[in-house]
């Protein structure tokens, strides 16, 4: 049975990748404390970790993308959970976001290929909800296709749990380097200049979650900005409330920017 090593220093890293025989997979998850999904995909890995044993063939290590952001940048983290599997400093797949179906599927690949088969020998049906989707119990999950009722109750709790994913949750167009519509950039600019931590999530990139979270919210529009699972309000009311207290936000003002939730 495999543990997750949790990685504090730099130095510690480099004598873990130093002490890797060549053909051990290497699995890295990058995570912060503040974003509620890397909780639950550290539950997940934890799971998958007692299937693939560290025994010369899997070693996983858990990062703090911000207290070793040297590692994080070397790996282009720019968003929470973040997977990486690599094998003899070569780094295979990455995986951003919280599917559970997406991590499995990416071990099980790239541990199929020194074995022949994969290590796996049983499903387990982590059930994780994240920015990047819900990964539903098999039976909920034909109830939900087919009843649109059953499909609305499951849509509005991952909505829910994704509006907490972080304490601050910009939900924009496009992402923060790169805002698709002026409202969303000017929002970005203020959190920016403020120093505001917060979880982002693209709504262009999933239609479902930009459709349901307006009649979620009763906010017809984006950006929308969310503060303890609470919604503010646009660019407008942002603004507003700025003008009004300018330490509305204070509570969440970082040294830099956070890292956002995929
Ligand atoms: N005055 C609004 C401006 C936001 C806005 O009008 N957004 C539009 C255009 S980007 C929108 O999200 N429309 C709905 C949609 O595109 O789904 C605010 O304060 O946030």
């Amino acid at each position: 049975m495999s543990t997750i090593k949790e990685i504090t220093t730099e130095d510690e890293w480099r004598s873990h990748v130093a002490a890797l025989p060549s053909s051990t997979l290497l699995i890295i998850s990058f995570h912060a404390p503040w974003a509620a999904p890397c909780g639950q995909m550290a539950t997940v890995l934890k799971t998958l970790a007692t299937e693939y044993p560290a025994n010369g063939e899997t070693s996983w290590v858990s990062i703090n993308a911000e207290e070793l952001s040297d590692i994080s940048e070397t790996y282009d983290v720019t968003a929470v959970p973040y997977l990486v599997l690599q094998r003899n400093d070569q780094v295979l797949e990455a995986v951003s976001g919280s599917s559970a179906v997406k991590v499995r599927t990416a071990i099980e690949t790239h541990t199929k290929n020194i074995n022949g088969a994969s290590a796996s020998t049983n499903g387990v049906s982590a059930s994780i909800t994240g920015a990047e989707g819900v990964e539903k119990p098999a039976d909920g999950e034909v109830e939900a296709e087919t009843d649109p009722v059953k499909a609305k109750e499951e849509l509005f709790k991952r909505l829910g749990e994704l509006v907490k994913a972080a304490p601050v949750m910009l939900f924009m167009k496009g992402t923060p380097s790169a805002p698709q519509c002026g409202f969303s950039r000017q929002l970005v600019a203020l959190l920016r200049e403020r120093s505001v931590k917060y979880g982002f999530f693209n709504i262009l990139a999933d239609d479902e979650v930009r459709q349901g979270l307006k009649e979620y919210a009763d906010w017809p529009t984006f950006p929308q900005l969310w503060v303890d699972g609470d919604l503010v309000g646009g660019l407008d009311i942002i603004k507003e409330e700025l003008d009004n207290d300018p330490d509305f936000l204070k509570a969440h003002i970082v040294a830099k920017e956070g890292i956002a939730v995929a």
